[in-house]
């Protein structure tokens, strides 16, 4: 699929309309780190989040320990943040 690297200018823009995410310079993708009241919610958040990541062809680089699930969003294809990685976050955000 072809997929570009957001301009700064897009970035800026992508960032501001998505407040709990932080810009990952390293890896030039976004950041947010989620906790739940305990492994069962965070859990199913997470299998929320894939089943999105699936039918997106889109996937979260992530991890969990019990309660917290952490989710960095990078577009391999485009060697760092694209549209795609904004579009996943605003399709997490609306599941909380
Ligand atoms: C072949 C398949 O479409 C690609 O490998 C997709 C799958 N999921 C992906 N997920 C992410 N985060 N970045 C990608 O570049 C990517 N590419």
């Amino acid at each position: 699929m072809m997929v570009a690297r957001l301009t700064d200018g897009h970035r800026d823009e992508a960032l501001a309309a998505l407040p709990e995410w932080t810009l990952d310079t390293e890896r030039d993708g976004i950041r947010r780190s989620f906790v739940f009241a305990d492994f069962n919610a965070a859990f199913g958040f997470m299998t929320r989040v894939a089943l999105i990541a699936e039918k997106a062809d889109h996937h979260p680089e992530w991890s969990n320990v019990w309660n917290r699930v952490d989710i960095l969003l990078t577009t391999h294809d485009a060697g760092g943040l694209s549209l795609r990685d904004v579009q996943m976050a605003q399709a997490i955000e609306a599941l909380l």
